[in-house]
Parts: structure tokens; C-alpha cells; sequence
């Protein structure tokens, strides 16, 4: 058995891993974790019976349940994996079944509404590690997981002041072995850079193709008829999960709202320059973001397309 790496791998990191919501990136770690051996048992958890069902159907969990307080029961691994909204709630259902020792994480996508949530209802004893892998897609459900997901992919933690540093180890252990790269921060430093590469990017495809969709002289047909280039693209990104990314912004809003707030200005600056002929600010800056573009790749953050191994086709 090897991980990602290609390391040997002799033991599990964990005897007893429960993932609470099953979706895209829950089900990618029941397929990573299976493949790399990191769990003896992977328990598999959903409110929803329709994808508890389908995750039985998948046979990518040992077991799996619509009972989360009973599921956690005997873990020593345990991740929510749902949208950041319903974090405390889950947090607050399963804390009767937490067993002393026991390593709690997450992969929301926003961190210190998660901290501030779950942190109050985990009893003495149980280590709270939170985590957030920068991969996904645009679908949902367990069907759309995969085990390369994480592959080269950052994943930042988030340990509060008095983690155990034997905690934080094994799930750093968890998420390298799936291939990611990791950074520790605090969940305010996470939260401010990922509103710029992240939250606010999807906002502005949420807004362009809702816009796109409203005018008035380009009707639905047209918008379908021409979506080719720069535009396609944009829809890809907002045909993400409404759920997940509702709790997104109501939970990263200090720092959304601050982004946004400098994007309005960069905005005008960009509007001013077009109004005046200023060639000089468009093509300086286009010439900028280019070589930001190229350094991206370089660094192995984002893959030239095709590339089916990590991204399901369209
Ligand atoms: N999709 C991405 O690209 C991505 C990337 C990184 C992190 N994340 C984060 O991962 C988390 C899950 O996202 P996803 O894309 O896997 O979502 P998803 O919609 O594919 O799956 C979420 C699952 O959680 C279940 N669920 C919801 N509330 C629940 C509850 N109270 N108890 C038990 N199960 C519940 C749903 O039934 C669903 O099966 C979110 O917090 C998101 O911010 C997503
Ligand atoms: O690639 C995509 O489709 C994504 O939206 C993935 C993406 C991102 O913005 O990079 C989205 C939210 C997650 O928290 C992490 C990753």
C-alpha cells in the first residue's frame, strides 16, 4: 500500500473514520482515504437517506447511515463535510458520541464561523483540527467525487491555540497522504485570502451570468447561442452548489464585503481607463494578470486542459 506520494504506507493514520455529508468532497475522501488505506473503517454519514442509499449503491464506505450520533460512536477520525451553515448543528448532534482521543476536522470553505460553531460543543479531550482543501468543482453529490481531487492541491488547517500537536500531526499525516500540499494559518487569515481567490471570483460569475441572463435585448436563447469563449467559463463556476455557497457569504461576510468594497475601485479605475483612452493602464495590467496566469500553471495549481484525470468533463 503507498499514498500519493508514492510512499509506503504500513498502517492506517486512523482506525475509525466518519464523514458527516457526502457530497463532492466527502465521498473524494472516502475514495482517497479507501485507495491509500488511511482508515480501517470509513463510516459514512448523510441526513439525506436518498444519498445514504446511493452511497451504499457507490460501495465507497464500509458502512453508512442517516444516524450521525450513532455513526460517530467508536471514531477516532471525524469530518463534517457539510455546508458551513449547518457545521454547529452537526457539531452539537454528535457530540454524545464522540469518544474521548477522538480528532475532530472539517473542509468548509470559510473558517472562523466553522471554529465559532463546532469549538463550544466538543466536550474535554476531543481535538478539533479544522481543515479546508482548495479543490473541487462545480458539482454536488457523491457521484461527482473522486480520489485525485486533492492531488497537488493546498490544504489549509487551522489549528486553535492549544491543539495537540499530536492531533494536528495525524491530520496533516491524512491530508499530505492524499497528495495535498499544507499550510497552517489562522482562520482570519484563511478567511481574507480566500475571499479574494475564491468567494469573490464565484460572486462575480454568480452576478455576470444572472446579468447576462436579465438583459432585456439578449434573450435565454441567445446567451445559450453564444456562450463560447470567456463566458462559458464563467457559467461553469455558477453552476455551483446554491447552498454551499449561501453559507459561503453569510459566513465570510466581513471579509467578502471588504474585498468587494476594493474591487469597486479597481473597477472604476478600469472603467475611467477605457472612457479615456488610456491604453497604456488597460494593456499594463492585462500584461500583469497574464503573467500571474503563467505562474499559476507553473506552480501546478491549475492544469492545462484536457484534463479528465482531476476534472470530470462537462
Ligand atoms: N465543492 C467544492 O468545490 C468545495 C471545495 C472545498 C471545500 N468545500 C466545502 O465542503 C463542504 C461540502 O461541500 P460539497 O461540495 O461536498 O457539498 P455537497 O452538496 O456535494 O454535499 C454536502 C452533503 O452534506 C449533506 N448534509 C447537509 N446538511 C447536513 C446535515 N445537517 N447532516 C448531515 N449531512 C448533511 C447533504 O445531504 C449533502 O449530501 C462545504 O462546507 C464546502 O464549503 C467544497
Ligand atoms: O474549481 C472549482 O470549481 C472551485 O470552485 C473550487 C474552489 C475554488 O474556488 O477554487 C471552490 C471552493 C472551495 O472552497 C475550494 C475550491
Amino acid at each position: 500500500m503507498t499514498d500519493r506520494l508514492g510512499a509506503p504506507r504500513a498502517e492506517p493514520i486512523f482506525e475509525r473514520l466518519a464523514l458527516i455529508g457526502v457530497g463532492l468532497i466527502g465521498s473524494s475522501i472516502a475514495r482517497a482515504a479507501r485507495e491509500m488505506g488511511l482508515a480501517r473503517t470509513i463510516v459514512a454519514i448523510d441526513r439525506d437517506e436518498g444519498v445514504v442509499g446511493r452511497v451504499r449503491d457507490l460501495g465507497i464506505a464500509d458502512e453508512a447511515t442517516g444516524d450521525a450520533l450513532a455513526g460517530v460512536r467508536d471514531c477516532d477520525h471525524v469530518i463534517l463535510c457539510v455546508p458551513v451553515g449547518a457545521c454547529g448543528t452537526v457539531a452539537a448532534a454528535i457530540r454524545d458520541g464522540l469518544k474521548p482521543g477522538a480528532v475532530v476536522s472539517d473542509v468548509g470553505s470559510v473558517k472562523a464561523s466553522v471554529v465559532a460553531q463546532v469549538a463550544p460543543h466538543l466536550p474535554e479531550g476531543v481535538a478539533f483540527v479544522p481543515a479546508h482543501p482548495v479543490a473541487g468543482t462545480e458539482h454536488s453529490g457523491p457521484e461527482s467525487g473522486f480520489p485525485t481531487l486533492f492531488l497537488n492541491r493546498w490544504c489549509i488547517l487551522t489549528p486553535p491555540e492549544g491543539t495537540p500537536p499530536e492531533a494536528l500531526e495525524r491530520v496533516r499525516a491524512f491530508w499530505t497522504a492524499m497528495g495535498s500540499n499544507v499550510e497552517i494559518m489562522t482562520p482570519e487569515h484563511h478567511d481574507l485570502v480566500l475571499a479574494i481567490t475564491s468567494h469573490v471570483p464565484h460572486l462575480i460569475a454568480y452576478n455576470i451570468v444572472g446579468t447576462a441572463a436579465d438583459l432585456e435585448t439578449v434573450t435565454q436563447s441567445e446567451v445559450i447561442k453564444f456562450s463560447a469563449g470567456g463566458f462559458r467559463d464563467f457559467t461553469r463556476i455558477a453552476a455551483s452548489d446554491p447552498t454551499m455557497w449561501r453559507d459561503i457569504f453569510l459566513h465570510n461576510k466581513g471579509a467578502v464585503l471588504e474585498m468587494l468594497g476594493r474591487l469597486n475601485e479597481d473597477i472604476a479605475l478600469l472603467a475611467r481607463a477605457i472612457r479615456w483612452d488610456d491604453g497604456d493602464a488597460l494593456f499594463n495590467l492585462f500584461t500583469r494578470t497574464r503573467a500571474i496566469r503563467r505562474s499559476i500553471i507553473t506552480q501546478g495549481q491549475e492544469t492545462p486542459e484536457p484534463d479528465f484525470g482531476r476534472r470530470r468533463p462537462d
